[in-house]
């Protein structure tokens, strides 16, 4: 089957003159259907500005970024954002919920910029919100809730248009131990289906295991591919 998202050679490099460095340095790997990739390494070694091309925020500098069969890297202006906005959808270590919005409401923000009624965009994210185990929460506002419950509402919104491409920037940063295990076993339960594909960044080795592959990058390279029974061996 084609890859969800290819990466063809791709460098980058960022500022001008003295200062240019190059911080990609030609990856070439792809991401698999089904599966939740893991990209991890060193502080510094590109893992965030990999995703960012990924995710059609950077242009690489060389090579090219495919995303569900598209070069994502040549589209331009309103076609990428519509490309973006359609098919990928961002969890960040921050949940950056709206505090005078509901979680109902603030799941359902990527509707309502869809063009959604707000009345069907409020029930159609309830709905998402009970699926990542929020029902008794539809009405709180995030003040209400803890980093866990936030990082939940956070992923209902990431999945609320149903994109086909789910990317993660150290989604358990920023939570304990546990709730951190509760978001990862959440994504693997919701977002990993047969024509979709789960990339995270991750520092946190505690939850490797939930990887059905792991990227290994070091100094702007794909150094190690990890898969199958080797993941458990990473795990702490
Ligand atoms: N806009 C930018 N301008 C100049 N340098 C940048 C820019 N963005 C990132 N860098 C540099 O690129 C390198 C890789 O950064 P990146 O954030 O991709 O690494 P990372 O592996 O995600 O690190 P961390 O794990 O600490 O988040 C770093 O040396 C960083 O300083």
């Amino acid at each position: 089957m084609e890859s969800a998202v290819r990466c063809v050679r791709v460098e980058k490099f960022f500022g001008e003159g003295d200062t240019r460095v190059q911080v990609l340095r030609g990856i070439d790997t792809n991401v698999r259907f089904g599966e939740m990739t893991l990209l991890v390494g060193p502080s510094g070694c590109g893992k965030t500005t990999l995703i960012s091309l990924i995710a059609g925020l950077l242009d690489p500098t060389e090579g090219e970024v495919w995303v569900l069969s598209e070069c994502i890297s040549k589209l331009r202006g309103g076609r990428k954002t519509a490309f973006r906005s359609k098919n990928i959808g961002f969890v960040f270590q921050q949940y950056n919920l709206m505090p005078a919005l509901t979680a109902a409401e603030n799941a359902a923000v990527p509707l309502i910029i869809a063009g959604w009624s707000r009345t069907k965009a409020v029930d159609r994210a309830a709905e998402m919100l009970r699926k990542v185990g929020l029902s008794d929460k539809i009405r709180s506002l995030p003040a209400q809730l803890s980093g866990g419950q936030q990082q939940r509402v956070a992923i209902a919104r990431a999945l609320v248009h149903e994109p086909r491409l789910l990317v993660c920037d150290e989604p358990t940063a920023a939570l304990d131990g546990k709730s951190g295990q509760t978001v990862m076993e959440l994504l693997k339960e919701v977002a990993c289906k047969p024509d979709r594909a789960v990339i995270i960044v991750t520092h946190d080795n505690r939850v490797y295991k939930f990887g059905d592959r792991i990227l290994e990058m070091a100094d702007g390279l794909i150094e190690r591919i990890v898969d199958g029974a080797s993941v458990a061996t990473l795990s702490a």
